[in-house]
């Protein structure tokens, strides 16, 4: 028998998200309830109006009450660079970042070099995630060979590689050729994979620095059209509905694309959308600083478009908040808009964000909040060993979040390379206080734990999985 070091941990009085169901609910109608987690499961839940759960020796205890307890947040969409852009962010800076963002497993995206299209980067992806500790690691893969848009990838070796690859993407490009894309999807059915389309079309988009419309003109800006989001997402519910695949998209951005997906879905397709944080919030009209921290891909919209995106999340058209952290170096971004880089961070300001535009707007309740940041995501991405519930026999990864309060999102609360964030110095709802994932923390009362402990532990639960 494997004996294992990881010190048992003993949450006191959180409420659960799953039992905040009511949008606009107050969090301390919430029963409070105590977590016993030890050997990387959770062993114990009792309410603590019954009594609750005893310490036991040389147990680690957080006082939770007025946290909320979910599991662990899962990021189906975000940019790691390494192998090759080290500059911006690596494996683990970016599971740092995440890890202090309360998430516990990131999708990493196939667009590094050499790029995640053989079964070879999307292992060493997974390893150097594995020895790092902070998060789960489950690398995307490309679809189409070194992005090139011209020949799959191998597609089947990354499905089979201990990466056990299940979403594939091209993401940064689309994959515009429509045979390709049958293929992709043909491809993918045939182990229940995914394809996450980047929607846009390159034709449409030859050169676009932003939204196209009167802004665009004024500000003498390349436009950048809703119809080349919008067309691609309509060919391919239609193709994914033709052979019968899961399709994801990414990043949907305007009104147009939710009415593309709500009419997918009530046709049946099996079809999934995500929203990242910075599009439920920001507007085109940020371009008017031009500040290229405001430059994203896809652009930000209209004001119609964010509140368009809000209620596609309420009614459930749109089905997960991806961040899509796209770390780029000061060099890439202190320049000229047309010559800056694409991309924002954004693993530590999704939660704070998502509490602002969902919560606090009353679009969503914490049980659903849950299941757009963590529970969907690892539905999509079909992540093993992932908590369906906070109960007994589960696995530990879990956040706890203190909602009350706000401050001001400055520089330290960022953990990555890079420093690309729009919500510098806006104020902010909320804090992650504790990120546990495989029954180990890796945020201890807003601090990330330091590299040694987090390594060791990591290596602590993987003998115990095995
Ligand atoms: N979102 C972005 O603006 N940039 C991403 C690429 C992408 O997600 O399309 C990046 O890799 O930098
Ligand atoms: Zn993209
Ligand atoms: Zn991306």
């Amino acid at each position: 028998m494997i004996t294992t070091s990881l010190p048992g941990i003993l949450i006191l009085g959180a409420r659960l998200a799953a039992d905040l169901t009511e949008r606009g609910g107050d969090v301390a109608s919430a029963p409070q309830v105590d977590l016993r987690i030890a050997d990387g499961t959770i062993v114990e839940r009792a309410a603590r109006a019954e009594g609750g759960l005893e310490p036991r020796e040389g147990e680690r205890i957080v006082e939770a009450d007025g946290l909320i307890a979910l599991t662990g947040l899962v990021d189906l969409h975000t940019h790691l660079r390494e192998p090759g852009f080290e500059q911006s962010e690596t494996v683990l800076t970016g599971t740092r970042a995440a890890a202090a963002g309360g998430f516990t497993t990131v999708f990493p995206m196939a667009n590094t070099m050499p790029v995640s299209d053989t079964a070879g980067v999307v292992e060493q992806v997974q390893a150097l995630g594995d020895a790092a500790g902070y998060a789960t690691v489950r690398p995307i893969g490309a679809v189409t060979e070194d992005l090139g848009g011209e020949r799959l990838s191998e597609i089947g070796a990354m499905a089979q590689s201990r990466a056990r690859v299940r979403v594939f993407s091209d993401d940064g490009k689309c994959v515009h050729d429509p045979l390709l894309m049958r293929r992709a999807l043909e491809y993918v059915k045939t182990f229940d994979g995914v394809v996450a389309q980047h929607a846009q079309d390159p034709r449409l988009t030859e050169g676009a620095q932003m939204n196209e419309g009167a802004l665009s003109s004024e500000l003498g800006l390349k436009g950048w059209p809703a119809v080349a989001e919008e067309s691609i997402i309509a060919r391919d519910v239609l193709l994914a509905e033709h052979i019968g695949a899961r399709l994801h998209i990414c990043h949907l951005s305007t009104e147009g694309s939710v009415e593309v997906v709500r009419w997918a879905k009530a046709r049946g397709v099996q079809v999934t959308a995500e929203v990242t944080p910075h599009h439920l919030i920001l507007t085109e009209e940020l371009a008017r600083s031009y500040d290229a921290r405001y430059k994203v891909n896809p652009p930000l919209r209209r004001d119609s478009d964010v509140r368009a995106l809000r209620r596609a999340v309420a009614e459930g058209v749109i089905d997960i908040i991806a961040t899509d952290h796209a770390p780029h170096p000061v060099e890439a971004k202190e320049c000229e808009w047309d010559a800056a880089a694409f991309g924002m961070v954004g693993l530590e300001s999704a939660l704070p964000i998502a509490q602002l535009t969902l919560i606090d707007e009353g679009h969503a309740s914490w049980a659903e909040l849950e299941r757009l940041l963590s529970r969907k995501p690892a539905e999509i991405g079909r992540l093993e060993g992932h908590p369906t519930a906070l109960e007994a026999g589960q696995p530990a990864d879990v956040v706890l979040v203190d909602p009350s309060g706000s401050s001001v999102f400055d520089v330290a609360r960022l953990h990555g390379k890079s420093v690309n964030s729009p919500f510098l110095g806006m104020e902010l709802p909320g804090r992650v206080h504790t990120t546990i994932r495989r029954g180990y923390h890796t945020l201890d009362d807003g601090a990330l734990v330091d590299p040694e402990t987090v390594a060791g532990n990591a290596s602590a639960a993987l003998a115990e999985a095995r």
